[in-house]
């Protein structure tokens, strides 16, 4: 038996041995690279900003250099700037780098099965090769005759009510922040909303306004909610809030509420596939061929809807945003609206509308679509990946679970690489193919880290290439944008692309959300055609897009009920 001075000497040693460990949690370890002095417990959690996280992270990429880390309590994360940091780690290693960091809200609301943020495990790699067949350059040719239909209703809407485009009135932003589940019609929403339900589930919106489409935005808006940092305790950092039962743990209400609306709309918009299926009505859409190979490929009817609803989300606010920011350059670099306007009178002119093959001869309009992924790139730190074991990178010994950032705003806006990087200014990708100075290295540089890298890179790479080319060359032939004319002065509003203030939220989807996508508050701006032939030709491809549209026409479908708002 111990003596009573033993045991003091015991709960002394264990004590500041506690101490010892509490302290050290928080601490840089020394084979780590560089990064801002952590504080105990914390590490940098404190340094980090709720708002435009990727503006930090660039200060401090400035400061520690392309490779840094950060301490986030006991978890660590490596942010990569440089080209050749993600070439040589995300891409050359990904067998290594393609985990993503766990969350207990990807598990919840997801069920582990959403491809975005599930780990990289058996069922990641079956959903992947799932979708390769129908999603790479070859297999998405077949999407194009609906995705140029979508294009023509979208010149069309914009046409017919230009001003319902993009203003966001005052009143609809603070109907937004109060009911905090509202959506706002936008024809670039409707947009990108329709041309992918139609490749994925065979199903179009010809208009905004209806019971499938406010689900499917119910349910974005609540995972972005759900996902938004600060919205919920750091329940993966501290896995023992988890313990707690539901009644007094709001975030655990909150993930499974999510996971209500996300599953009613995926189980929802699976079963129209599965309709046209059985009807022998089919269009070509994904999910068909998935449907009908189910077996083949090993999947269960629940994996199936939730991959349908991974790509569901991979495509409706990246295109849309991609979009809304390319209006925005034009009106605040008109000079550049006015280049690439000469091209397209010069290659395509006035008797028709650019078609697909006309992207290969429009070389500034190309690199406008470059300079515009590198001026404002829509997912700025992309989604980040995780060590998926123990490895080592420049000398550094990387933990297995260590969170991997690709800070794509640092390196696009990197002045030792790009000329004046504030300024939109597509020409730099005509004097060099990467856009960078002269002089600088780029044998590690390719064009489409926008979409990611190594074995998570984006599946839908292709069938968005298509979107963006075809919408660049159509809004630009057909419109002319400017800035929107005050009603009571009568004087232009000016558009403010460099304010960065203006830029943290996804404001058409959660205005509270944060960090998510790159986009633009709302702004009003003038949308008008370019001549009377433009109308006209628009009106025409509109009436002959019919045919491809009715392939994708179904009556509406009723959807289960869910409760709407989260109490
Ligand atoms: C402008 C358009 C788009 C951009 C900029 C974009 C960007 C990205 C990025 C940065 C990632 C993360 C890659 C990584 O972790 O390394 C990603 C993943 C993903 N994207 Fe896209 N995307 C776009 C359009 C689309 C479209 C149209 C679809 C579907 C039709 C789609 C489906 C997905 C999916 C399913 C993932 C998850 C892949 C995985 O984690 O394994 N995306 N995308």
């Amino acid at each position: 038996m111990l003596t009573f001075s033993a045991s003091v000497a015991f709960f002394a040693v264990l004590l500041t041995w506690i101490i010892w460990k509490l302290a050290r949690i928080g601490q840089r370890e020394s084979t780590l690279p560089p990064g801002p002095p952590t504080v105990a417990l914390l590490g940098n959690v404190h340094l980090l900003p709720t708002q435009s996280i990727w503006m930090k992270l660039t200060e401090w990429a400035r400061e520690y250099g392309d490779f840094y880390s950060l301490k986030l309590g006991s978890d660590t994360a490596i942010v990569l700037t440089s080209m050749k940091a993600v070439k040589e780690l995300l891409d050359q290693q990904s067998g290594l780098t393609s985990d993503r960091p766990k969350s207990y809200f990807a598990e919840t609301t997801f069920e582990g099965l959403h491809a975005a943020t599930m780990s990289y495990n058996n069922t990641l790699r079956l959903f992947r090769k799932t979708m390769q067949p129908m999603l790479n350059s070859s297999g998405a040719i077949q999407h194009q005759p609906i995705q140029i239909a979508e294009a023509t209703q979208l010149m069309h809407d914009l046409l017919h009510s230009p001003n319902m485009s993009l203003l966001l009135d005052l009143f609809m932003e603070i109907l937004i922040s109060l009911t905090n589940h509202q959506r706002v019609y936008t024809h670039l929403e409707r947009y990108s909303t329709s041309v992918t339900t139609s490749i994925v589930f065979g199903k179009r919106f010809p208009e905004y306004d209806c019971a499938e489409v406010e689900g499917i935005f119910q349910s974005l808006n609540a995972t972005a909610r759900i996902f938004e940092p600060g919205a919920h305790p750091p329940v993966d950092q501290l896995p023992i809030l988890n313990y707690i039962p539901d009644r007094w743990a709001k975030w655990k209400r909150m993930a499974k509420w999510g996971n209500r609306l996300v599953r009613r709309i995926y189980f929802h918009l699976l079963s129209v596939a599965e309709d046209r299926v059985r009807d022998g009505k089919e269009n070509g859409s994904f999910l068909e061929g998935v449907i009908k190979r189910r077996e083949e490929y090993g999947l269960t009817r629940r994996e199936v809807a939730f991959l349908g609803g991974v790509l569901l989300e991979g495509g409706v606010h990246t295109t849309s945003l991609f979009l809304q920011w390319m209006i925005l350059s034009l009106i605040a670099f008109p000079e550049v609206q006015k280049k690439a306007q000469e091209e397209m009178d010069r290659v395509i002119g006035q008797e028709r509308a650019p078609r697909l093959e006309d992207f290969a001869d429009l070389p500034y309009c190309r690199a406008l679509v470059n300079e515009l992924h590198r001026f404002r790139p829509v997912a700025p730190i992309s989604i980040p990946h995780a060590m998926l074991d123990d490895g080592t990178y420049r000398n550094c010994f990387l933990l297995k679970g260590t969170t991997l950032f690709m800070n794509a705003w640092g390196i696009y806006h990197d002045p030792d690489v790009y000329e004046n990087p504030e300024i939109f200014n597509p020409d730099r990708y005509l004097q060099n193919e990467f856009g960078a100075k002269p002089g600088v290295d780029v044998s590690d540089f390719r064009n489409n880290i926008i979409f990611g890298s190594g074995r998570r890179i984006c599946p839908g790479i292709h069938v968005a290439n298509t979107s963006l080319a075809l919408n660049a060359m159509n809004l630009l032939w057909a419109f002319h944008f400017s800035p929107a004319i005050d009603s009571n002065t009568g004087k232009p509003v000016p558009v403010n692309i460099l304010d960065l203030k203006n830029v943290s939220a996804v404001s058409f989807v959660n205005p509270n959300s944060k960090d998510l996508f790159l986009a633009p508050k709302s702004f009003s701006c003038s949308i008008k055609p370019r001549s009377v032939a433009h109308a006209a030709i628009i009106e025409e491809e509109f009436l002959a897009a019919r045919t491809a549209f009715e392939k994708f026409e179904s009556a509406p479908k009723e959807l289960e009920r869910v409760d709407e708002v989260f109490v």
